[in-house]
């Protein structure tokens, strides 16, 4: 990447992979094994797609993971850690990707990973990003939001310096998560049109790109993650609220200070006391209730997406 006459220049995106499987979320199960057998609803002129179950264990039991979160698992200590078959199951296989689509931080690794999950929360077609400055992902945001429209697509930024995890996809120069729900575990719904709709028009922007198109300046709505909320519990750890049916549903909607949040198990309402408005997201997602979260809080902003375009050799 560099800096000319105010555009961003970018390599052609050559190698791109599709990750499907991270977790037992049916859509990108379903699309990658279909792309496995026929890639052709995927390849485009110049650049190699290449659709990949990741954790193929995870799948086969119907379970998030096996020994522990696949996307939480590439973190340098994990894929530097010695060990071989005495790791666990999805530190091996975390290895075993970075080897393959790595390595993490380097000129060899994959231009573009997208990475597909399901929530069960009802946030319809997102997209998330972990960086605000890549340019280049922002205005592949930008032309997908324009491309689906009407319909929406929101893109959720995760850059919190706490709340950030090592995913599957982050061995990528440009990683890309798509969320799409609601959609429960081991469950598949129509909605996965959805997400070949946008990964469709994910990779016409890599191929316009990769043709010299040049992409102007342009603002993007993102949504960044701001904090996590857990649910109220007693002393020993349990659960004794659920989510108030106000807020049930209700992701990307604004929650003001003084909006029901909780309603506990003997009727009381507890209220979001917040210091503003937020945007909350990932309400009520089945797989965070061990990661202590009811929720994301979320704050709109609108970034800057520079002009970009390919090198020029
Ligand atoms: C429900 C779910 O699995 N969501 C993903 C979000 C992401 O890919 O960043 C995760 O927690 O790994
Ligand atoms: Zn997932």
């Amino acid at each position: 990447m560099s800096t000319l006459h105010g555009s961003v220049c970018f390599e052609q995106a050559r190698r791109v992979a599709v990750f499907g499987g991270t977790h037992n979320e049916m859509s990108g199960v379903t699309l990658v094994n279909l792309w496995v057998k026929n890639g052709a609803e995927i390849q485009r002129k110049g650049l190699e797609a290449r659709p990949f179950i990741t954790n193929p264990r995870a799948v086969e039991k119907c379970t998030r993971y096996v020994d522990t979160d696949l996307n939480r698992a590439f973190s340098p200590e994990n894929l530097s850690a010695p060990g071989g078959d005495d790791l666990p199951y999805e530190v091996q296989r975390a290895q075993e990707i970075n080897r393959l689509f790595g390595p993490k931080g380097s000129p060899e690794a994959y231009d573009v990973i997208f990475d597909l999950h399901n929530t069960t929360s009802n946030m319809g077609c997102t997209l998330i990003l972990e960086n605000s400055k890549d340019h280049f992902n922002l205005q592949m945001m930008n032309y997908i939001k324009k491309a689906v429209a009407p319909a929406c697509c929101l893109v959720l930024l995760n850059e919190h310096p706490l709340l950030k995890y090592s995913t599957s996809r982050s061995v990528a120069k440009h990683p890309v998560g798509l969320e799409v729900g609601p959609q429960p575990q081991g469950v598949l719904r129509s909605i996965f049109e959805s997400m070949r709709i946008i990964l469709k028009h994910a990779l016409d922007f890599i191929e316009l790109f990769n043709e010299g198109v040049e992409f102007p300046a342009c603002t993007v709505e993102v949504f960044r993650v701001l904090e996590r909320v857990d649910y109220p519990r007693d002393t020993n750890g349990n659960i004794i609220a659920m989510v108030h049916p106000n807020l049930q549903d209700c992701d990307w909607e604004p929650l003001t200070p003084g909006d029901p949040m909780f309603q506990t198990f003997d009727g009381k309402t507890i209220y979001y006391q917040g210091p503003g408005t937020v945007y909350p997201t990932f309400i009520n997602e089945a797989a965070y209730y061990e990661k202590q979260q009811a929720f994301v809080t979320t704050r709109r902003e609108a970034l800057v997406a520079s002009t970009i375009r390919k090198f020029l050799h």
